[in-house]
């Protein structure tokens, strides 16, 4: 019962009713944030986490219509928006607005967030950072250039459970790894013709939506990047067979001991799970599984852990164990509570950032640029080739 209770009242902080703080900045106004588009993420990731942070105003928002702009924006209690042809750039000219969400289609998030940079704004860019690594390399270049913080949102990296099963593989408890498997995929149904992971020019594809968590998470617990890639497979969109819709790779990487053997990931996206019995809705899974030479440690949910997660830990010849991680340990100073998601912790570490404090965690711009080199990769490996470059140019001699 204590756990249903748990389970009820983190969803409904998370979000469905997320608690309210007065806002207080130690800076005299709070950072204030405009987004770019009205993306269905923009609120679970950003309006309701701001709701419970004092330093964080969600100020305005542009969509291409100013229709929809107003709507999205009196629907979350935003007080401007900006819509039409120039609405994205009038958001951006806005000299209150101090830091930017990126909402927007894979495939634009180089053109708009360089923009964002070149006006002065933070970014906090959605995952993955862009179409291809040498726009996320050009994207970091920038704001390093220009003193701003830009952070691609792998979310999951916040969450204090995932930073404990890294902890535990570190330790060296279970001894070094031998495989990891991960595996994200959403139910069919969930993904229909127009939408956006279905379009190439708009960075579509499973490995670019959920195919960019597998590999960001498996490049995270191993601390390093991948040296070969075995083998690749896809299953194509008919309508477009430059879409995967469902991709699967077998990747080796270093040795996590010095002299041992190397790894081997096996990475499993889908974005059209077929139903069980051909009716009943069934996600592939969100789980990371890690075999290790004396013993597997398994979670579940690492890509929504607030809801409900486990990890089992299960030493060979010992007693299993089953470990949950919703916040740091009091002991830690880390702020967070049960029902942070992780969108929540992750704009905590984005406000210490911007603010100049030193964040819990931090995705690094190297540690985007190497995920999507990998990506690009692994398509180039299963014949499918990068997703389309950006043509945006900010400068004319770029
Ligand atoms: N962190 C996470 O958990 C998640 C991250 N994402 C990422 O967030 C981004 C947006 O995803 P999601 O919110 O699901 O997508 P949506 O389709 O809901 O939103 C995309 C937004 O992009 C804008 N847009 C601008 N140009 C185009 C165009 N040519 N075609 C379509 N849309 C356009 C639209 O804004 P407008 O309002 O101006 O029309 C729309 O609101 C993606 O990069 C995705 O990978 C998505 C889901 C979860
Ligand atoms: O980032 C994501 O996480 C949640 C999914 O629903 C979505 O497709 C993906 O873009």
């Amino acid at each position: 019962m204590a756990a249903v209770i748990g389970f009820l009242k983190r969803l409904n902080a998370a979000f469905i009713n997320p608690p309210v703080v007065p806002k207080v900045s130690e800076n005299g106004t709070p950072l204030k944030t405009g987004i770019l588009g009205a993306a269905n993420i923009a609120p679970i990731a950003l309006i309701y986490p701001a709701k419970s942070h004092p330093d964080v105003e969600v100020y305005a928002v542009a969509a291409r219509d100013i229709t929809r702009a107003e709507q999205f924006a009196k629907k979350h209690g935003i007080n401007k928006w900006f819509g039409g042809q120039n609405g994205y750039q009038q958001l951006l000219d806005d000299p209150d607005i101090d830091a930017v969400y990126n909402a927007l289609p894979n495939g634009l998030h180089y053109e708009w967030t360089m923009k964002a940079l070149a006006a002065g704004k933070h970014v906090l860019l959605e995952k993955p950072s862009g179409n291809t690594a040498e726009e996320a390399r050009r994207m970091f270049e920038l704001a390093n250039r220009k003193n701003l913080v830009l952070l691609e949102a792998f979310h999951y990296r916040f969450h204090p459970v995932i930073q404990r099963v890294k902890e535990i593989i570190d330790s060296g408890e279970l001894g070094s790894m031998k495989e990891m498997q991960f595996v994200l995929g959403w139910p069919k149904g969930f993904v229909s013709d127009g939408n956006i992971r279905l379009n190439y020019s708009l960075g579509g594809g499973a490995l670019m939506d959920a195919g960019c968590y597998t590999l960001s998470c498996a490049r995270y617990l191993a601390s390093n990047d991948p040296t070969a890639i075995v083998d690749a497979k896809t299953l194509r969109y008919p309508k477009d067979p430059r879409i995967d819709t469902a991709t699967s790779a077998d990747l080796l990487f270093p040795p996590s001991t010095p002299g041992g053997e190397p790894v081997k990931v096996s990475m499993k996206c889908d974005m059209m799970v077929p139903p069980r019995f051909g009716i009943i809705p069934r996600p592939e899974g969100v789980t990371v599984h890690i075999v290790c030479e004396q013993g597997d440690v398994h979670l579940f949910n690492y890509t929504m852990p607030v809801i409900y997660h486990y990890i089992t830990v299960t030493p060979h010849g010992g007693k299993k164990r089953t470990e949950k991680v919703y916040s740091f340990p009091p002991t830690s100073s880390v702020k967070g509570e049960a029902w942070w998601s992780t969108y929540r912790y992750q704009l905590e570490a984005f406000v210490d950032r911007v603010r100049g404090r030193a964040p819990q965690t931090w995705v690094t711009g190297e540690d985007s640029i190497q995920n999507m080199l990998w990506i690009e990769k692994i398509y180039e490996e299963i014949g499918l080739g990068s997703r389309p470059q950006s043509s945006f140019q900010l400068f004319a001699d770029d």
